[in-house]
């Protein structure tokens, strides 16, 4: 089997699309940079000439025009120098801003089986610190190494070409250089990894303590939060204290390596200059290159590490962006294909179906067939696990990849659209999950306008309540709907269900108790749906399906009853015994 494992290259590669569409300013930005390297090499240059050839001599005469030079190279080099930082950072910029979005339009197309998988923490984290971590690390590790490294080598030829045994006293420095940096770096490292990952704990740590801050509070456990929490950024703390300390070390240590350089450079540079072999003017521009020759390779590690540690990022995304979409694998009906045979509900058959939520996983629904037609009301029943969700959740396309067929208006149901469902289908969701919005938003879902969001929840008898809350439709609902009881946020849910008009109904019954002045009105909006509408309902209260055409009753994934509830109830069998115990 050939291996998938990319390379940091491949993958690296796969994302230069996002920055090739900013190639202008790729060029823009890299053409800037022979005139930074003139400049820098100019400014010693024309230092050599002042002292060598004007101020040693004795002769002034040239000296405002050397200025003059000196003062257009220095420009020079601020201009190409910002040109390169801005034109360059805003690629960087712009590619992390078009990854981001990329990666969000991918993030909401994903299938449920993703989301299963996957720590909600852990996929915002795609989109922020590895996102920021392209951003800080690679964008500016690789614009610093292009410049720093084109300088340095440009320096060093010209250093070179003036004296070739005051170069070599500089170049006979770097390997001490390097290999302090390189253990320092490597410290450093270690440190980083400890800080980030102590980071993420605690902060994984408080996100779920503020989450469940309520069972905290009603618990007394604020102490034991506390203390778990300080000991968490303790240890934040102290490897960032040391990072912190390893890092000033590094600093000291190159300017002492600079100073040593720099007394060597007087040294050696004193007896050629005694011995007529060089100018002093040659010695100073020596002195003066040194820190831009040494900084550079200080920071080079530094960058290198950036950069390593920037492919992990890479590599996160990559594996978003490798995320099978499942729709897209199968061979879904063209529109034409389609024509109008979605335009009206006609019916639903199950055939033979089988499911697994992954393969090698037991099957949570085995060879289940039934058929449900326009007009008719079809109720799941059974005990908790038995498969009642796993129905709907393949009716709405939320699980793909089901064994024998489910048709729709006798298509198949993996071939068809998820959109070309979702006028056809609605869900009454058991979870309501309410936004941090008003209520208009929560129902509507700003597909409708307000008359039909209030023309739905009038149909479900949630007008009056919503109502009669302080600002009408126009009341926001924080934090889920914390202001709502568990009635009216299921009202609210109903309501959404009804404004796209949709002709088959899958109702997710809640199991949460219900004040009884809610209760009556949902009794009343899911008989006035039964009456009007098709309808799949998963139904804990018996009561409410006691009308359905057919009830299934389902045992471990299997149908073991199946009848109206006056048939089912004469068989005496499972059915009977869950009516029995409802009763009870
Ligand atoms: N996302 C999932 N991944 C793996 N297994 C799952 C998943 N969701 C449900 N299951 C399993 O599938 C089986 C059927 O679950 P399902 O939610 O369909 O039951 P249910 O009859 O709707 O139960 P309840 O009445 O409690 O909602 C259970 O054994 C459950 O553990």
């Amino acid at each position: 089997m050939s291996t998938l494992i990319k390379t940091d290259w491949q993958i690296l590669t796969g994302f230069w699309h996002f920055a090739a569409k900013y190639k202008h300013l790729i060029i823009i930005g890299l053409s800037s940079m022979p005139f930074s390297v003139a400049a820098n090499l100019l400014f010693p240059w024309l230092m050599i000439k002042i002292i060598d050839e004007q101020i040693a001599q004795g002769d002034l005469s040239q000296l405002p025009l050397m200025l003059l030079y000196m003062t257009g190279v220095l420009i020079m080099n601020y201009i190409s120098d910002a040109v390169y930082s801005y034109s360059l950072r805003l690629v960087g910029q712009r590619t992390i801003f078009d990854i981001r979005q990329a990666l969000i339009a991918r993030i909401i197309k994903l299938p449920r089986s993703y989301f299963d998988k996957t720590p909600t923490g852990m996929t915002l984290s795609r989109l922020t610190s590895d996102l920021e971590s392209i951003g800080d690390s690679f964008v500016l590790g690789v614009l610093g190494i292009i410049k720093d490294s084109i300088n340095t080598i440009g320096l060093l030829i010209f250093l070179y070409v003036i004296n070739w045994q005051l170069a070599t006293v500089i170049l006979v420095l770097f390997p001490p250089i390097l290999m302090i940096t390189q253990y320092v770096r490597n410290k450093l490292r270690t440190l980083y990894q400890i800080t980030r990952s102590s980071l993420a704990r605690s902060t994984g740590y408080l996100q779920e303590c503020i989450r469940g801050i309520s069972t905290v509070q009603l618990y007394a456990a604020e102490q034991e939060v506390e203390n778990k929490y300080t000991q968490l950024t303790d240890e934040f703390l102290h490897a960032q204290v040391k990072a912190n300390g390893w890092d000033a070390a590094l600093f000291s240590i190159i300017a002492g390596i600079t100073t040593i350089a720099m007394a060597l450079i007087i040294w050696s540079g004193s007896n050629l200059v005694l011995s007529s072999a060089v100018g002093i003017g040659v010695v100073i521009a020596f002195i003066n290159t040194l820190e831009k020759i040494f900084v550079p390779i200080r920071d080079f590690t530094g960058q290198i590490t950036a950069i390593q540690r920037s492919f992990a990022a890479f590599e996160h995304l990559d594996e978003l962006f490798s995320e099978p979409l499942e729709e897209a694998e199968h061979d879904l009906y063209s529109d034409a294909e389609l024509g109008s045979k979605l335009d009206t509900f006609e019916s639903i058959e199950f055939n033979d179906v089988s499911f697994r939520y992954k393969a090698g996983d037991p099957y949570v629904l085995k060879n289940v067939s039934f058929t449900l037609n326009q007009g008719q009301q079809l109720a799941l029943v059974g005990s908790t696990g038995s498969g009642k969700s796993t129905i709907m959740r393949l009716l709405t396309k939320t699980y793909e990849g089901y064994e024998g067929h489910v048709l729709v208006n006798g298509l198949e149901l993996a071939r068809i659209p998820k959109l070309k469902l979702e006028s056809l289908f609605s869900m009454m969701q058991q979870d309501v999950f309410l936004f941090d919005q008003d209520v208009s938003f929560n129902i509507g879902l700003a597909k409708v306008d307000q008359p039909a969001v209030e023309e739905a929840a009038k149909y479900v008898y949630a007008h009056e309540f919503i109502e009669s809350l302080p600002n009408g439709y126009a009341t926001h609902l924080q934090s889920g709907g914390d202001q709502l009881s568990a009635g009216q946020k299921q009202l609210i849910s109903f309501a959404r269900a009804m404004t796209n008009n949709a002709q088959l109904i899958l109702l997710d019954e809640a199991t949460s108790s219900i004040d009884s002045v809610t209760e009556s009105l949902i009794q009343k909006a899911l008989e006035r749906v039964f009456e009007e509408r098709t309808v799949v309902a998963i139904a804990h209260r018996l009561s409410t399906i006691r009308e359905s055409d057919q009830i299934l009753v389902l045992e471990a994934g299997e149908i073991v009853e199946r009848g109206s509830h006056e048939e089912l109830v004469k068989q005496q069998g499972v059915y009977a015994n869950l009516l029995q115990e409802e009763l009870v």
